[in-house]
């Protein structure tokens, strides 16, 4: 029995315009998702306490025809089991055991579809987890090849290397198309709001996509995110925290263009904003859930508290650990 863990992420910039090659530069934060593989006879079990579908445990055995009987929606099941079955087949895959089975037991710090990178610490702690059950040791470079395709199938065909690559390698990275690379940060202080809701990642990447078909300045805002994205790389190497926190503000404001603020979002923003936070922004896919500011005050931290439609606020620190086997 193996657990491996790997923790979530904000976005400092650059959510969206990535899937489309601009650059963009998540962090790592310390909350974590553990997953722990066990191998059985054939087939699949998985037990997700913290999934959001009330808590529910299933079991089946990884054919599509025979979907654990729960009472939610099809839809919601396939999009929430999805990121483990591929995972499991990436395992199968990389071990060249097409036959594995697996108990597999998921806990999770970091909520789910909230923008702070559940998905992809789900992925990566998942493949790590399975291939070491299976004897097999993953360079960590394949590990985050393997979530990113775990990723990309379950949106469709549309994603980034961003999430994937920063929860396994953990810190700070810059993320621009195939090309992934660590970067130096200073530590960077993040309060992180949080309004209890979700978005739907593969549907709020399908919107993004279509505007940038439909209307020219909706490919300039894309592009101009990347501008946005290039700046605050010399912001962050000059370790000009009110510059970044200057280019999160505009970073925000594009976002809002491209449709995946919400709301509560654009609240608790404003609310970081009129507290004089350095700077406010939505992370992640957007349309609900969590928004990261930066302040050393306490200022945001209790306007926040105060912000109606912000269920919890917290301060959160990068976290240069990656992925990471905790029990063999
Ligand atoms: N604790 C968990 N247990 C099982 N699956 C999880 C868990 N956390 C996340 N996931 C998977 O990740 C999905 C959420 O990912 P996503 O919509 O990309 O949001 P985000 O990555 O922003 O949290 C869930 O639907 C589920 O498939
Ligand atoms: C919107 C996007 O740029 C980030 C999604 O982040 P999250 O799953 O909401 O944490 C999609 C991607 O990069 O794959
Ligand atoms: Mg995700």
């Amino acid at each position: 029995m193996v657990t491996a863990s790997a923790p979530g992420k904000v976005y400092l910039f650059g959510e969206h315009a990535v899937v489309y090659g601009e650059p963009a530069v998540p962090c790592a934060i310390g909350l974590r998702a553990s997953v722990t593989a066990h191998e059985r006879e054939g087939g699949l079990r998985i037990r997700a306490d913290d999934l959001s579908l009330s808590g529910f445990t299933v079991e089946y055995d990884g054919d599509s025809n025979n979907r654990p009987d729960i009472d939610a929606p099809d839809s919601l099941v396939e999009a929430a089991m999805g990121y483990v079955d591929e995972a499991v087949a990436q395992v199968r895959d990389a071990a060249d055991a097409p036959d594995a089975g697996f108990d597999i037991t998921i806990e999770s710090e970091i909520p789910l579809g909230a923008g702070l990178g559940s998905s992809a610490a789900v992925a990566a702690a998942a493949i790590e987890a399975g291939t070491r059950e299976l004897g097999v040791e993953l360079p960590s470079e394949e590990i985050a090849e393997r979530a990113y395709q775990v990723e990309n199938t379950v949106q469709n065909g549309q994603a980034s290397r961003a999430d994937t690559f920063c929860s396994t390698m953990g810190g700070a990275v810059r993320v621009e198309g195939e090309d992934c690379q660590p970067i130096d940060s200073p530590d960077l202080p993040f309060v992180i709001g949080y309004d209890g809701g979700a978005g739907d990642t593969g549907a709020l990447v399908a919107g993004v996509r279509d505007l940038r078909d439909q209307y020219d300045f909706a490919a300039d805002t894309v592009e101009a995110i990347g501008d946005v994205v290039r700046r605050g790389e010399r912001a962050l190497a000059a370790e000009n925290v009110t510059e970044i926190g200057k280019l999160m503000d505009f970073n925000h404001g594009l976002l809002s263009a491209l449709g995946v603020s919400s709301r509560t979002l654009d609240s608790m923003v404003w609310a970081a904003r009129n507290a004089d936070g350095l700077g406010a922004k939505l992370t992640g896919a957007g349309g609900g859930g969590c928004i990261v500011a930066l302040d050393e005050t306490p200022e945001t931290l209790t306007a926040l508290e105060y912000t109606p439609g912000c269920e919890e606020a917290f301060r959160a620190e990068l976290d240069t650990d990656g992925v990471r086997v905790e029990t063999e």
